[in-house]
């Protein structure tokens, strides 16, 4: 019966290497403080190399040959073996499959390839459906999707965040590479840091601001980080976003109105349009007909300030016919206050931005 050779990473980032029939099960053993007085007080381990051998004795004699390597003479055997099974570290982890991280994740299996990404959530079943759609990976556990990944980004409810960020804590201090990147309106880096406790160095932290459009590459999302954060991280994170539409760096302190607009917005902008197919069913329009009339017409009149220039104001005018129809409808808008209406909607985002980022 083949017996294994198998190498432990210890949460210490020392290497430990044993013998067993069933390496997984051993795993398992030691994982439970029960496999080697060595392991014991280096929890949690992985295993990062196994090598089948013909029986017990030659399993033996191979674990004495590994135990003489050097350490650099054993990573790179785990490297070669690891390359072996294209188990190499993925780009790619998110933590949370919901609206926005869902949206994220589609873009990203576009942008780097659905092999390079691995997904997570509290609720199994909502990953692993969208993994099966996308042909991404979905794991168990925050802490296995952050250990294997270089980037990590964290799609959860800004409530929940803190617990999550403690979670990683063990899998940071072992792989000391990792980038975090906090998609959470309001949470600032630094309080993100201080969830980080007991770590003995700052790993790499930056922050985005997405929106949902992202999913179907049309998202505007903001990217900012500390001042000394490295400029490969930044593009990392380009890169991971390059599907998901425009990306603009943005200081720290504008990240909160940038929310207010662009991560809240579609939220406004969908009742409108909404409103608008009400209006021309009120007028005798079928509603699907009315429901793609007044969404194209947004989409191109969008089109029109970012592809001319203009100011909205003068584009405005442009559709207003003296006596005319517009006009008339414009006259209502303001009447019923509906720029003031818009004008408060952001701010009142802006405020409970700021107000979530304190809690
Ligand atoms: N929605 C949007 O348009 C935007 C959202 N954001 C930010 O994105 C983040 C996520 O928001 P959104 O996607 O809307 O929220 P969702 O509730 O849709 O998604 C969050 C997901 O994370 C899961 N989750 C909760 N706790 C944990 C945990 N401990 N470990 C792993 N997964 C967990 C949730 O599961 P369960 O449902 O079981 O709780 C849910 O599936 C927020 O921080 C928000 O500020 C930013 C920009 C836009
Ligand atoms: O409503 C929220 O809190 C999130 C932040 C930006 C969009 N949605």
């Amino acid at each position: 019966m083949a017996y294994w050779v198998y190498i432990l990473r210890c949460a210490d980032g020392t290497l430990y290497t044993g013998i067993a029939a069933d390496v997984d099960k051993r795993a398992a053993v030691h994982n439970r403080g029960r496999g080697a007085k060595y392991t014991r007080s280096r929890l949690p381990v992985e295993v990062v190399y196994r090598e089948a051998c013909p029986d017990k004795g030659a399993a033996l004699r191979r674990e004495y040959r590994i135990k003489q390597l050097s350490r650099p003479q054993k990573l790179a055997l785990i490297s070669i073996y690891q390359r072996k099974q294209g188990s190499v570290m993925k780009k790619v982890a998110f933590i949370g499959t919901g609206n926005m991280g869902g949206a994220l994740i589609q873009a990203a299996c576009q942008a780097v390839g659905p092999d390079q990404v691995v997904i997570t959530d509290r609720d199994a079943a909502r990953a692993q459906t969208l993994a099966d759609q996308l042909g991404c990976t979905a794991v168990s556990g925050n802490g296995e999707a952050a250990r294997q990944a270089e980037y990590v980004f964290l799609c959860v409810k800004p409530q929940v965040m803190a617990g999550v960020v403690g979670e990683l804590v063990p899998v940071l201090a072992q792989q000391r590479d990792k980038v975090l990147v906090t998609i959470a309106a309001g949470i600032r880096i630094a309080t993100l840091r201080g969830w980080l406790e007991g770590l003995d160095y700052a790993p790499a932290v930056l922050r985005i601001m997405p929106n949902t459009p992202a999913s179907i590459g049309m998202g505007m999302l903001a990217l900012t980080g500390e001042p000394e954060a490295r400029e490969e991280h930044f593009q990392g994170v380009e890169d991971i976003l390059a599907k998901a539409g425009r990306v603009e760096r943005l200081s720290e302190n504008q990240m909160d109105a940038f929310s207010a607009i662009a991560g809240c917005g579609p939220a406004f902008v969908y009742p409108f349009i909404e409103a608008l197919a009400d209006g021309g069913v009120k007028v005798g329009l079928p509603r699907q007909q009315a429901m793609v009339y007044a969404a194209q017409m947004v989409l191109g009149s969008a089109a029109m300030v970012l592809e001319t220039g203009k100011h909205p104001g003068q584009l405005k005018d442009e559709v207003c016919s003296p006596g005319g129809s517009t006009i008339a409808g414009v006259a209502v808008l303001e009447e019923k206050a509906f720029r003031s209406a818009a004008i408060q909607a952001v701010e009142a985002a802006f405020h409970k931005t700021v107000e979530l980022g304190k809690s």
